[in-house]
């Protein structure tokens, strides 16, 4: 449903993304690794269509998604690294704010939001100011707002920062949720266990550039160790495994 071609991406003068390609399909959840400065947010950014890509070419369910920005809106969901809030308002008005957006009104709307709100117990939080909230909860709210319309793909960058260890297994059990109901999920993250626990493909990026593209499992964590190990420590190009 997602198709990356040759994508490429200056930031400050210096390539932050460089050629490149990958492919992903409806209920597959892919893991975006890297170390720090890798590349992972330009590409999210860009996925979302929050960044324009210098070149290459980006289709969603076939369709080029440069030329139809319509599209991010109406069939993705994005957390962003720093989930962007208005501290005056409440959960409930951000709820409401993102899915008129997103086109939904009326009972459309009141819907989505209880749903979302249910799905991830924001219950207790619904009345209060987002300036208020711990970071956490921010974070749970900015995961709330990328789901609020059913996005066929979601894209989360970092989306267990902040969480506490109950909310992490909460963040796990919503992603494989999604992904058996067919959503495409990519998501970037530090936390190798992240990447073993709920993604079936990861792909590793070192200074802009695709250096592992591969199926993972969750026994895998100390091959996947090594992989990301040995690329971050030496540039190398390990042979991709089939996904
Ligand atoms: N707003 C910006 N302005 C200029 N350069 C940027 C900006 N954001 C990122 N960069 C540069 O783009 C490159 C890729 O950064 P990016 O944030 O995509 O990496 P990342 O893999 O997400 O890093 P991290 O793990 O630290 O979040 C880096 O060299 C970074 O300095």
């Amino acid at each position: 449903m997602l198709q990356l071609n040759q994508l490429s991406r200056r930031r400050a003068g210096r390539p932050a993304v460089q050629n490149l390609s990958l492919a992903l399909s409806s209920g597959q959840v892919l893991g975006l690794l890297g170390v720090n400065g890798a590349g992972k947010s330009t590409t999210l950014s860009m996925i979302a269509g929050a960044l324009r890509p210098d070149s290459g070419s980006i289709e969603l369910n076939g369709e080029d998604f440069l030329e139809r920005p319509g599209l991010a809106r109406r069939l993705i969901g994005w957390l962003p690294e720093r989930a962007p809030l208005w501290p005056e308002l409440t959960v409930s008005e951000h709820l409401d704010a993102h899915g008129q957006l997103r086109g939904l009104r009326g009972a459309a709307l009141k819907q989505a939001g209880s749903a979302i709100i249910e799905r991830l117990e924001l219950q207790p939080l619904a009345r209060r100011l987002a300036g208020v909230l711990s970071q956490g909860q921010r974070q749970r709210l900015g995961l709330a707002c990328a789901l609020l319309h059913r996005p066929a793909l979601l894209v989360l960058d970092e989306p267990a920062n902040a969480l506490d260890p109950v909310q992490v297994a909460a963040l796990r059990a919503l992603i494989r949720e999604q992904s058996a109901a067919g959503t495409a999920v990519i998501l970037s993250t530090h936390l190798l266990t992240e990447v073993t626990a709920v993604c079936d493909r990861v792909a590793i990026l070192h200074e802009g550039m695709l250096r592992h593209d591969g199926a993972v499992h969750s026994d895998d964590h100390a091959n996947l160790e090594r992989t990301f190990f040995e690329i971050a420590m030496n540039g190398n190009t390990l042979p991709a495994r089939a996904a």
